[in-house]
This record gives C-alpha cells, sequence and structure tokens, in this order.
C-alpha cells in the first residue's frame, strides 16, 4: 500500500534523528534474496554511532552519519537553516519589537508575510487565524503575539511533515522529477547515501536521457559510491526505467531511485512524457512508483506553488523535497502549500554536503523563521 498522501507524519519530534521509519515489505510481493538486507526492525533505527552494527557487506564509502545523536550536529544544522531563512526571520521578527498590537502591525505582518512568498491565502489565513487569538486570549504584549503567531505556524505547517518508509516494497521505486536545476540529482546522491547508511541497497536510473552530461555526472557518482546506475546511451527515459525495474527486482535491491530530465510544467510535452514514464515504470511493477517526488529550489518563490500543483496533477505526487533554503530563499512558500496543495514535504535541503539534507519538521522551520 501506498502510505495515505498529504497525511500527518507519524514523527513530529526530533527527526533528525529518524530520518527513515521502516516498515516490512508487504507480504503479497515476493521477495528475492538482496545482497544487502535491511535490518528487520520496525522503525527506524537512529544510529548510535559506535553501538550500531554494520549494515552488512559493502563498506558504506565516505558518508556522513546524519543521524548520530550529536548535538553540535543539531546545532549546526539549526544555525544554518535559521542563516538561510535569515532575511524573512529578521523581516518578522523587527515588528514585534515594541509593538502595540494595532491595524497598523497586522499590516506590517501582511506585508511582510507577502514579501516571504506566503502568498494571499496563507497570509489572509495566518491573519485572520491570529486576530481571532489576540481577542480570544486578550493578547495584549508583542511579544505573546509573536508567540501566538508561530504555534499558528507550527499548526499550519506540521500536517506536512511525513516520514518516509522504507522497506514497504522489494524494492520501493521511487520516480524524482522537477524543473531544471531544482537540485535533483544532488538530492538523489544525497538521499542514496542517506539509505544506505540504513543498510538499504540502491539502484539509480539515469532517466535524464536529454542531456548527456547529467548521465555521466550520475554514472560517475554512481562509481564512486557503490552505486549501480543503469543507463541507456540515447535512450527512452521510460525505457531506462523499467529496466531500472527489472534490475531492482531481479537483483534484490531495496531502493530504486529514477532521476528524470528537468522540465517545465509549461513544456506540456515533457509532462506527458513524465506522465508516460510514471505508467511505464507501473508496468515494471504493480504499485509503482511508490514515491512520487517533485524537488524544488527553495529560491524559486510563489512559483514554487505554480510547480507543485502542476506536477501533482501530472503525476499525483506523494511527496515534496525543498532544496537551497540555505541561499536566498524566504521559506514562505511552504505556507502556501501548506494552504493550497498540501502535499507532504518529506526532506528539505540547505547546502550540498549529505547532511545538508534532512527530514522536515514544522517546529524546526518556524523556528528558523521566527526565531
Ligand atoms: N546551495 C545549495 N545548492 C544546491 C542544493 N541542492 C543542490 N544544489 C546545487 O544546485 C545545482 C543544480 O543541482 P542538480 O542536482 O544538478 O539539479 P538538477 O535538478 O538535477 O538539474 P537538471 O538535471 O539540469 O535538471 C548544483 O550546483 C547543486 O550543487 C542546496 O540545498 N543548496
Amino acid at each position: 500500500m501506498i502510505p495515505a498522501r498529504h497525511g500527518r507524519g507519524a514523527f513530529y519530534s526530533t527527526p533528525m534523528f529518524s530520518f527513515f521509519k521502516k516498515k516490512p515489505v508487504t507480504p503479497d510481493v515476493p521477495v528475492t534474496s538482496t545482497p544487502t538486507p535491511a535490518p528487520a526492525v520496525p522503525t527506524v533505527a537512529p544510529a548510535v554511532p559506535a553501538a550500531a552494527p554494520a549494515p552488512q557487506a559493502e563498506p558504506l564509502l565516505d558518508f556522513e552519519m546524519e543521524t548520530a545523536a550529536r548535538p553540535e550536529a543539531k546545532q549546526s544544522w539549526m544555525s544554518r537553516l535559521k542563516a538561510g531563512l535569515s532575511k524573512t526571520s529578521a523581516n518578522l521578527s523587527v515588528l514585534f519589537v515594541g509593538a502595540r498590537i494595532d491595524d497598523e502591525l497586522y499590516e506590517e505582518l501582511e506585508a511582510a508575510l507577502l514579501m516571504a512568498d506566503a502568498g494571499m491565502d496563507a497570509t489572509q489565513y495566518l491573519l485572520d487565524a491570529l486576530k481571532r487569538k489576540v481577542k480570544e486570549d486578550k493578547l495584549l504584549d508583542a511579544a505573546a503575539v509573536k508567540a501566538a503567531l508561530k504555534v499558528l505556524m507550527i499548526d499550519l505547517l506540521r500536517p506536512l511533515e511525513k516520514s518516509f518508509e522504507l522497506g514497504r516494497h522489494q524494492p520501493t521505486v521511487m520516480m524524482i522529477s522537477g524543473v531544471n536545476g531544482a537540485g535533483k540529482t544532488t538530492t538523489i546522491g544525497k538521499l542514496a547515501k542517506h539509505m544506505q547508511a540504513h543498510g538499504q541497497s540502491v539502484l539509480l536510473a539515469a532517466g535524464d536521457t536529454f542531456r548527456a552530461a547529467a548521465r555521466e555526472q550520475l554514472m560517475v557518482w554512481g562509481q564512486r559510491n557503490n552505486v549501480t546506475v543503469v543507463s541507456q546511451e540515447s535512450g527512452d527515459p521510460a525505457a531506462v526505467s523499467y529496466d531500472a525495474v527489472q534490475s531492482g527486482k531481479a537483483k534484490g535491491t531495496n531502493i530504486v531511485m529514477i532521476d528524470t530530465a528537468g522540465r517545465l510544467p509549461t513544456q506540456l510535452h515533457l509532462m506527458e512524457e513524465l506522465k508516460k514514464i510514471k505508467r511505464v515504470i507501473g508496468k515494471g511493477m504493480d504499485g509503482a512508483p511508490h514515491e512520487t517526488l517533485l524537488v524544488i529550489d527553495g529560491n524559486t518563490g510563489q512559483n514554487a506553488l505554480a510547480q507543485v500543483k502542476a506536477f501533482d496533477e501530472a503525476l499525483q505526487l506523494t511527496g515534496l523535497i525543498i532544496t537551497k533554503l540555505d541561499g536566498t530563499a524566504k521559506g514562505g512558500v511552504i505556507a502556501a502549500i501548506a494552504r493550497v496543495r498540501p502535499v507532504p514535504v518529506y526532506f528539505i535541503g540547505i547546502g550540498e554536503k549529505i547532511e545538508d539534507l534532512q527530514p522536515f519538521n514544522a517546529a524546526e522551520f518556524v523556528e528558523a523563521l521566527l526565531g
């Protein structure tokens, strides 16, 4: 079964230390022998650096233990997320410094939320809810109003939290899409390493047959990291994807990740091609792809919402990954997504290193946004 989409995540606390959630493979799926069997644990085994058993056979090369229970790793992640979103947090926080609770404050807050890419719908929703709360609780102090806004934002974003489940299918097939340069290939690399770190064997499909360099990039990366990459010289992306699924089934691989070429939602023929890739993956394995993910660049602003809508309509997305929140991202678009098209956000990225990709956590995100 595909996990219910748009559902509430199973873990709300410290997801940094519970990167994935493991589920047993559904019994009706034939399980072939796997070279690196996943440890039979019902939920994610947060890595305890020294004591954790090695996941088997192949060495996991140079991945970093993102799950290591190191407070400094958590701190560093939070401070970089805060730095990435500092423009928005500065604009929002300054409003509440010694402010009177009046129409002027609400007008300034409206402008700041719109500036942060929250969009009309989420902005209006937050303002109305905040005004109600201020009235009901008779809040007179700016700090209390800011705290109330924080709670409202967390409540708005929390339904987007969702743990990424491993081990429910054999293999779990993931299709990754997005506009050009959103960070798909980089994210696939990071995810592959995180998954290896959780004892999962991974196979990648170079479904970006449009850009030769993209295929090469993935091949080189695969060699360096001991991950098999299925590719074809001048291939049809659907055929490459189909081959990868077959190969994953034959080899008993845990995860098959299918990269696709970047495309704009306005390129309708390319959106049709994506639908075809998805259909063909389904022919390769019943119920696949189990995860249909969209990678969005956090700097895209309100256009990110248009991307989510368009890709969701074409592919029925199961999740989002938001990258580059370390740049000039304003962060508010996630509120717009929550209100208008609440596709779960599995991971957010704040840089190019492996540990720069972490599960989305609403409370952490709002903490970075509002301080
Ligand atoms: N700062 C920053 N850069 C990132 C992040 N994720 C990816 N990048 C960079 O963004 C650029 C594009 O990443 P790719 O992974 O090639 O993007 P893509 O979506 O596969 O690109 P196409 O195949 O051209 O569609 C690269 O230079 C990455 O290093 C992130 O979280 N932060």
